[in-house]
């Protein structure tokens, strides 16, 4: 009987834990602009209160309001315009050594700039009447024409983040919108985890010699997925059904140093060419599971392969089937990568099934690949729309052997049938590719 889903992939997290401890402090400072998809190794928090000053929020003057309190149209107040503030200016500096009185003079103030002492409101360009001025624009004065609200347009000092706020939390991905309040509180760059280093082969002849047109897919896809979730992905190319060529290859990069992790695809279930199994006991490595009870992807192999100074390498044989290999990659390969760098498991979205009227073939198909299957996990994929009203309903895939890859053109999601699940159930749906969510 093969190992639950459930039992495999607590093996798959334990490994992760135990290879993050022996990988030790592994974090590199990145600057902001490439930080995008990586991992933050520690919580950043802000190392100041933003804004550091009071400052406008319009282009204008800044007033003392209260001297407005009994403005009106016929009754107008009149304010001695004195001198300019620009964004950046120190405003004594700005203003220079002559006192300025907040209840008869204005100070031309722009937006962003820091408000003067003793001026508490910014009237808009656009509200104030300007007379006066000329040549030096000397001589300027504003007619306010009705009562100022105490603080008008101004934005008050640490009225945005203050010091010690969390700006990205540990094994939080970088997206571009955490660089906003990255950059406004002046960091340049953060500590991410160092991307795991991943060295990725498919094996089969057929994809060498061109006989039955099998192309490589899952050397392609696993580089690429990889790269997308942070890891630094290497295509190591495709092996021939040559045991010795394939045991001096994952031996020698196991041996390098250079790899965290080792993937092949196909070549783990019983053919007479399916040689991983055989080669890995041959290497002495410790099979953690070959075999779990899911489907696609039941011959799936996890192992540990030994290196120099008992350093061990983490080791999944996927299936051939690209479909296959998919899913074990999105469900024990990208958690695994996911535990290694410190992140928590993803959590589902929860989603009714769409039920179908069932007649035709490939109805009846769509069926049963999501038929309850007493102590196997099931993994489909799908298409989890976003409905106006807000429902979550998910329409698995009609085509779903993993050996055909249409669907993947429309499919945005994966569901996870527990065992025994049924069509009632609800169900638990992940994004097709692990770096996008269904919410952005
Ligand atoms: N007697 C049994 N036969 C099979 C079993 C079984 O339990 N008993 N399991 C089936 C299942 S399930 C799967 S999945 C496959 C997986 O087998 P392998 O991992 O050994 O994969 P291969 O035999 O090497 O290839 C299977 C299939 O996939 C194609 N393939 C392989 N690599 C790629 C690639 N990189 N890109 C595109 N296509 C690829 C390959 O050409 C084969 O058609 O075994 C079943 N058989
Ligand atoms: O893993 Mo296989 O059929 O389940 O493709």
């Amino acid at each position: 009987m093969a190992l639950s889903y459930s039992v495999g992939l607590a093996k798959v997290l334990h490994v992760a834990e135990e290879q993050r401890r022996l990988r030790g402090d592994s974090r590199e400072l990145v600057p902001l602009h490439s930080a995008v998809g990586g991992i933050a190794a520690e919580n950043v928090v802000s190392p100041r209160s933003i804004p550091e000053h009071d400052t406008s929020a319009m282009d204008g003057y800044a007033i003392r309001s209260q001297a407005t309190a009994k403005a009106s149209p016929d009754t107008p107040v009149v304010f001695k315009v004195q001198g300019t503030i620009a964004a950046g200016d120190d405003p004594r500096e700005a203003l220079g050594q002559q006192p300025t009185n907040p209840d008869t003079d204005a100070v031309e103030i722009m937006t962003g700039a820091i408000f003067p002492d003793g001026y508490d409101a910014c009237v808009k360009l656009e509200t104030a009447v300007l007379v006066g001025g000329g040549p030096g624009e000397q001589g300027r004065h504003i007619l306010v024409t009705k009562p100022v609200e105490p603080h008008a347009n101004r934005r008050f000092a640490a009225s945005d983040m203050l010091e010690g706020d969390i700006v990205i939390r540990q094994g939080d991905t970088v997206r571009p919108s955490h660089i906003l309040p990255l950059a406004s509180l002046g960091l340049d760059s953060i500590p991410l985890v160092r991307k795991p280093r991943v060295g990725v082969w498919s094996t089969g002849k057929e994809m060498r010699n061109g006989h039955g047109a099998t192309r490589d897919a899952n050397g392609p896809y696993l580089t690429a997925a990889l790269r997308e979730i942070g890891a630094q992905a290497d295509f190591l190319g495709v092996l021939d059904d040559d045991p010795t060529s394939l045991h001096d290859r994952v031996r020698e990069a196991a041996e390098s140093r250079k790899f965290d992790l080792l993937l092949t695809s196909g070549a783990v279930s019983k053919g007479k060419f399916d040689h991983v199994r055989h080669v890995l006991d041959q290497i002495g490595a410790e099979i953690i599971f070959h075999g779990l009870a899911i489907r696609p992807g039941h011959p799936v192999l996890f192992a540990l392969i030994p290196g120099n100074e008992g350093r061990r390498t983490a080791f999944f044989g996927l299936p051939g089937n690209p479909g296959a290999a998919a899913a074990c990659f999105r469900f024990l390969t990208v958690p695994y990568l996911r535990a290694l760098q410190g992140q928590e498991a993803e959590q589902p979205i929860l989603a009714r099934l769409l039920q179908r009227p069932t007649s035709p073939d490939t109805d009846n198909n769509a069926r049963r690949s999501c038929h309850p299957m007493p102590e196997t996990d099931c993994f489909r994929h799908g298409i989890l729309p976003a409905t106006p009203t807000g429902q979550m309903i998910v329409e698995p895939s009609r085509e779903q052997s993993p050996a055909k890859l249409g669907p993947f053109t429309t499919a945005n999601c994966w569901v996870h049938f527990r065992p025994g699940a049924g069509a009632e159930e609800v169900v638990e749906c992940y994004p097709l590719d692990p770096s996008t969510s269904f919410f952005t």
